[in-house]
């Protein structure tokens, strides 16, 4: 063997691994530090750690995995807020090895340095690095990550190519930005977003650009146009009274004037990074809606603007049978609101946590219904990039809703922001290489191993073993899995997105023609004809049953947001 082959093939990839990781490391420790510096308490509402109980499950795990990746799966546990419990049981669940109703504490954030945040609560912990959003993670090691590194607060995102740019337009928007134009808010994305779209420029890029058949010009798209075509655009000119928390939105049945009076909140449902999910009942039309609140503040010092923004920007262009849908979105002085059909089910992820696994035909069901739905958000070029189980909310009628598109981004090309949650992380995100849509289809192959399996194929306490473990490439397999099912996974898991499947030349064809799902007829899949495995125990469409309770005199009001910093969220 001569030498050069040595350096080359065996060396060079080492030191580029350790090199990358040493990165993360830097930027983790840098967040953590910045982090310290400016809080205390966890988030602006005050929320302790949502807490879970489903020890028998853990046990179950426990039992079926090797103790050393056992070790790191079932992280330390603790106590959690009186109150906050878990109401849900298996008894209506057709799964795999569940077993019935569980109970027993389990740890539902779990942050970078356990036993330290643990101890103390606080979100100066819970919230290290490139802002990892501890809010939905329960047996996750910490949930999303998304970078900050700069103190600008309208940079969210990480990438090498902006710390060579220029500055750019960093001063808040001014008045002369129409609050509620498309083409504003479009042109806020290109000039703040530095989740940035680059065209491709190394060395797999004409790989990549071959694999998947498509040239540069094909990519383009302009979001402001379609986003103007929304029926749920709000017309500004026809309703001068409209203030900023109220407006007129045209619907089915004709023009209606929004207002936030019009709902009443009834219950916390949901926590997140920024705020919480309310289950709410609309005045006029009767409906339960679930209403997404977050502090501006906590946008602002998360460096989640841009973010925030495309998740209203993105959710607005969208309709899908398993995509949350939103129905109107407005802001007050401190706080920006979200209002969505309420999906009563709740999570898969505590479905999936409180049965152990699923069978292969009650994954197949699911997988099918999120294939159908990144087919979908892909054709819009929409990069989701948050693909977990805690994600996924399964509706009245079994059927699965995606939501939480904090991470989602319309993509030209590529996009370099740090951000998902670790598990779930496609390698060439942790490359820093630039990714695109072929980290979702990264995340579906994670999301049916753990699904077929109980837990994800990487795992570590740490996100950075977790990080090491998926650019090894390595994963462990049951010995009974489900042979095709697992010919699918090992498809997906491809650390060369060119050959992933999803992401060559036929998209999601080559994977809604793989072998597992063979059997599927997908406009039966669209058109919801399939029998979902699972008929969630509700009594009417506003029953909370299946969510944590959340003690309500925690909630304090947000802080109002000064004139200068309102005008980040002109366009929202
Ligand atoms: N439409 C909905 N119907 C019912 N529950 C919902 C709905 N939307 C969200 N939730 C609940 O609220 C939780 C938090 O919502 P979501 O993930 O959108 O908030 P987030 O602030 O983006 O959270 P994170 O910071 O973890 O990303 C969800 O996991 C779910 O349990």
């Amino acid at each position: 063997m001569d030498f050069s082959y040595i350096i080359k093939c065996i060396v060079f990839p080492y030191v580029a691994n350790a090199c990358i990781l040493l990165k993360l490391s830097l930027r983790l420790w840098h967040s953590c530090w910045q982090q310290e510096k400016s809080t205390t308490g966890n988030r602006a509402t005050g929320t302790p750690p949502r807490t879970r109980t489903i020890a028998e499950a853990q046990a179950r795990i426990a039992r079926e995995m090797s103790t050393a990746t056992c070790a790191r799966f079932c992280t330390p546990l603790t106590s959690g807020p009186a109150g906050s419990t878990s109401k849900l049981t298996a008894g209506s669940v057709t799964t795999g090895s569940g077993s019935g109703n569980m109970t027993s504490s389990y740890k539902k954030k779990i942050p970078s340095n356990s036993t330290a945040a643990a101890a103390t609560n606080d979100s100066s912990t819970t919230e290290a690095t490139f802002t990892f959003k501890l809010g939905r993670s329960n047996a996750r090691s910490s949930s999303n990550v998304a970078s900050s590194e700069s103190s600008d607060p309208l940079e969210s995102d990480y990438s090498e190519e902006e710390e060579e740019e220029p500055e750019k337009d960093q001063e808040p928007v001014t008045n002369s930005r129409s609050s509620s134009t498309a083409t504003t808010t479009s042109s806020s994305a290109a000039g703040h977003d530095h989740d940035v779209d680059e065209e491709e420029d190394d060395d797999d890029d004409d790989d990549e650009e071959e694999a998947n058949g498509r040239d540069g010009d094909d990519v383009t798209h302009d979001s402001s146009e379609s986003i103007e075509d929304d029926g749920n655009e709000t017309d500004d000119e026809e309703d001068d009274d409209d203030s900023e928390e109220s407006s007129s939105v045209q619907t089915a049945k004709g023009v209606r004037k929004y207002h936030l009076d019009d709902y009443q909140i009834i219950k916390t449902v949901g926590t997140g990074t920024f705020g919480r999910v309310c289950l709410c009942r609309d005045r006029i039309s009767e409906k339960y809606c679930a209403m997404k609140i977050l502090a501006m503040t906590e946008v602002i010092r998360l460096k989640q603007i841009e973010h925030v923004k495309n998740e209203r920007n993105i959710l607005r262009e969208i309709r899908h049978p398993f995509v949350i849908s939103l129905e109107w979105s407005t802001k007050d002085e401190s706080n920006l609101y979200m209002i969505f059909d309420y999906v009563c089910g709740g999570e898969l992820f505590t479905y999936l946590r409180n049965a152990g696994k699923f069978t292969s035909q009650t994954s197949n069901f699911y997988a099918a219904e999120i294939v159908s739905a990144l087919e979908y958000l892909h054709s819009l070029q929409v990069v989701y990039r948050d693909l977990k189980p805690e994600n996924l909310l399964i509706n009245r009628d079994g059927h699965l809703k995606i939501t939480d598109f904090g991470f989602a981004k319309k993509l030209r090309d590529r996009t370099w922001t740090l951000c998902g949650t670790p598990e779930y992380i496609a390698p060439e995100i942790i490359q820093s290489k630039g990714h695109n849509k072929a980290v979702d289809w990264w995340a579906l192959g994670v999301l049916i191993y753990e699904m077929l399996v109980g837990y994800p194929p990487f795992y570590d306490e740490q996100p950075f073993g977790i990080y090491e473990k998926i650019l090894s490439g390595k994963i462990e397999w049951e010995r009974h899995m489900d042979p095709i099912a697992k010919d699918l996974i090992k498809k997906l898991l491809v650390n060369d997105r060119t050959k992933r499947l999803g992401n060559m030349k036929n998209g999601a064809d080559d994977v809604k023609r793989h072998r597992w799902f063979k059997h599927l007829n997908w406009n039966d899949v669209y058109n919801k004809k399939l029998k979902p495995p699972i008929l969630p125990d509700v009594h009417h469409d506003g029953d909370t049953k299946n969510f944590d309770d959340y003690p309500e005199k925690d909630w304090k009001p947000a802080k109002a947001v000064d004139q200068r910093d309102l005008q980040y969220f002109n366009d929202f």
